[in-house]
Parts: C-alpha cells; sequence; structure tokens
C-alpha cells in the first residue's frame, strides 16, 4: 500500500512569537504545499527520502569517473529531524514501532521562510504515515500530533502553524484553541528574502532576551496581543472591504515595529517592507520567525506595483490565496 498526503504553507497575518508566550494570533492557510508518500518497507527501518532539501555539510566531489559523496551526518540527522519524529509519534500511537517505513517527501514551500515549512512536513507526514497504519485520526487530532513534533524538535512552538496547515482556511488561534474567522480574499503580496531563519533559534533568541528583561518585553507581547484583538474586531466587523484594509494595515505596520524591538528584523526584511510601503502598500511587515525569511504586504490597489518594488529591492515576490483546505489525502494505492 502507498498513501499521498499533502499539507499547505500558512502565513502569520498578525500574532507570531508573542504566540508562543499564549497571546492569541491569526494565521491563513496558503496554496503553495508539501506533499509526502509513504510505504512499508521490509527493513524495519524509516528510511526518509527529502528530495528538495539542501542538507548544509552534503559534499560532492570528482575525480576521474568516480563521484564521492561526503556528508555531515549530524547536520543531515537534524535537518530530518521534524520528519522522522513524526514518523516515530505516528508508530507509536498506532502502536506498531519497528515496523519499517518509507517516507518520500517533495514540496513547493521554501525552507525556513516563515510559511510554516516544518508544520507542513509535519502534518502531511502524520497523514500520510497514520493512514498507511490504518489510524482513523481527523484533521484536529493531527494538527495536535504536528505541535507535539514542533515541541519535540524546536524546544518551544505555540502549535499556531500544525493547526492551520492541518485545518486549512483562516484562524484565530490562542493557546491551542482556534476558531475559524470569516473567509475573506487578502489582496497580499508575499516577499521573500531568499535567505532563511531558523525558527527553533530565534524563539530561543526572543526567549534569551524576554528573561534577561521582562519588565521590558512583557508589555511589548501585550501589545501584540491587543494588535491582534483589535484586527479580530475589524476583520469580523461589517465595516467595508475598504476601511477594514486600511485599518488593517495600520494594525501591521504597528506589530512589524514590535516585531523589530524583539530583534527577529533583518536589514532585507526591513528593506522589502519600507520597499512595499512606499510603492503603496497600506501595510507591511515579517510573516512567521524572522531572521530572514519573508514579509507581506497588504496592497489592496496596487499588488503589482507592490511585487514589482519587492523585486527592485532585491526580493521574491509571491502573489498567493488563501487555501481553505488543509491537509488531504490526495491518493491511496494498493
Ligand atoms: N521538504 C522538507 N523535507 C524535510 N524537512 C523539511 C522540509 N521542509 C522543511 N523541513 C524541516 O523544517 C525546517 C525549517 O523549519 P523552521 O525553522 O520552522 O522554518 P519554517 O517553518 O518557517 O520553514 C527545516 O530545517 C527542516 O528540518
Ligand atoms: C515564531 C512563531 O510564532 C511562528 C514560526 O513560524 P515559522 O516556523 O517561521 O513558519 C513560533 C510558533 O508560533 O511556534
Ligand atoms: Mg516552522
Amino acid at each position: 500500500m502507498r498513501v499521498l498526503a499533502s499539507a499547505p504553507a500558512k502565513i502569520i497575518l498578525f500574532g507570531e512569537h508573542s504566540v508562543v508566550y499564549g497571546k492569541p494570533a491569526i494565521a491563513a492557510a496558503i496554496d503553495l504545499r508539501t506533499y509526502v508518500w509513504a510505504e512499508f518497507n521490509d527493513r524495519g527501518a524509516i528510511k526518509i527520502e527529502a528530495k528538495d532539501i539542501r542538507v548544509p555539510g552534503l559534499t560532492v566531489s570528482f575525480s576521474e569517473d568516480e563521484i564521492y559523496f561526503e556528508s555531515d551526518y549530524g547536520k543531515a540527522a537534524e535537518v530530518l529531524s521534524y520528519v522522522r519524529q513524526a514518523i516515530e509519534l505516528v508508530r507509536e500511537e498506532a502502536d506498531a514501532n519497528g515496523k519499517g517505513i518509507t517516507v518520500s517527501i517533495t514540496s513547493q514551500i521554501p525552507v525556513g521562510a516563515g510559511l510554516g515549512s516544518s508544520a507542513a512536513v509535519a502534518v502531511a507526514t502524520i497523514g500520510a504515515v497514520s493512514k498507511l497504519l490504518g489510524l482513523e485520526l481527523t484533521n484536529e487530532e493531527i494538527g495536535k500530533l504536528g505541535h507535539r513534533v514542533e515541541l519535540l524538535v524546536q524546544g518551544a512552538s505555540s502549535g499556531i502553524d500544525p493547526t492551520v496547515s492541518a485545518i486549512g482556511g483562516f484562524i484565530h488561534y490562542e493557546k491551542g484553541n482556534f476558531e475559524h474567522l470569516p473567509f475573506m480574499e487578502l489582496p497580499i503580496v508575499v516577499g521573500y528574502t531568499g535567505s532563511s531563519g531558523s525558527t527553533k533559534e530565534l524563539v530561543a533568541m526572543v526567549r534569551r532576551t524576554y528573561e534577561e528583561m521582562p519588565e521590558v518585553i512583557e508589555p511589548v507581547l501585550i501589545a501584540m496581543g491587543k494588535i491582534v484583538e483589535k484586527a479580530r474586531e475589524v476583520i469580523t466587523s461589517d465595516l467595508d472591504d475598504e476601511i477594514r484594509f486600511v485599518q488593517l494595515g495600520r494594525l501591521m505596520n504597528i506589530n512589524h515595529g514590535l516585531l523589530d524591538a524583539l530583534g527577529v528584523s533583518t536589514k532585507k526584511l526591513s528593506e522589502l517592507v519600507y520597499a512595499a510601503r512606499v510603492a503603496g502598500a497600506i501595510g507591511a511587515k515579517i510573516t512567521g520567525a524572522g531572521g530572514g525569511g519573508c514579509m507581506y504586504a497588504l496592497a489592496p490597489e496596487n499588488q503589482s506595483e507592490v511585487a514589482t518594488a519587492i523585486t527592485i529591492a532585491g526580493g521574491t515576490p509571491m502573489i498567493t490565496r488563501i487555501s481553505r483546505e488543509g491537509l488531504r489525502i490526495e491518493e491511496v494505492l494498493p
């Protein structure tokens, strides 16, 4: 039997980092996906083929007609830890420890770019392997297992990414509970800096700053939580879209300033944010953990001008749509 599952990327509209401290956040699944095939193998081992992940430390040397591969196995193992933990957790749930499972991954999501590639790969792996092992899990339960995977690998995780990747759509999330917000087409442009940041390291860096000066950082986190509540009021109000977008844009700009205060922006991210605003975006901010990765801009009138400005500033623009669907079982072959 072979199973193919897929799970989407996400953007965090408001509340990254503060959500790790129990504050609310708002996120949406987007139409970039990670695909995972799962099947049994008879070696009793876990085998992972990650087709499009570049492992730092893998060197290929050529001599005459021979090719040598040298790998830093420590780094390779670390990079594959989300997938490995996901498989181990499902095997445990299914009481199938020791069963040989091969997974093969392809992904459309840039890695370490704030678009939740870690959650998508965990959720798609859990989806495919649980189906293979005959476990009946709801998407919500799979999101919770995805959260456990992120906690095991990162040490800290709010759970928002695996939740939105598993259930899809547009959600308000707080301490493990989520609520679907009314669907709205968001005229946004995502700008990718081309560099990556590790969520594990950025979350740990914010934690260190918080522990050094809680009296300074706590009010910043509280303000971020208030921004989310205000944004939720605007999204669920019956005001015209035009007014709602202007209010959301202002809240995005304030949220970006506070993320910068936490130290998770970079020169390039801020350049893309300002380039988008100068080109007419009503709001622009980092999305995800920062330290590289992506920003997004709200540009109801001028998405293409904003995309051009992001390109001129050295970024890669992506025009994405919200994905109503989360985890999907794509194929089950005998
Ligand atoms: N296609 C993939 N195959 C295997 N592992 C992946 C894949 N995509 C992401 N990952 C894992 O997720 C990590 C990146 O997660 P993270 O630092 O949280 O950034 P983000 O979730 O924003 O992309 C990678 O280092 C790798 O361990
Ligand atoms: C920084 C954080 O709020 C979001 C991280 O998202 P990503 O891994 O950068 O896509 C961490 C979390 O919510 O667990
Ligand atoms: Mg992640």
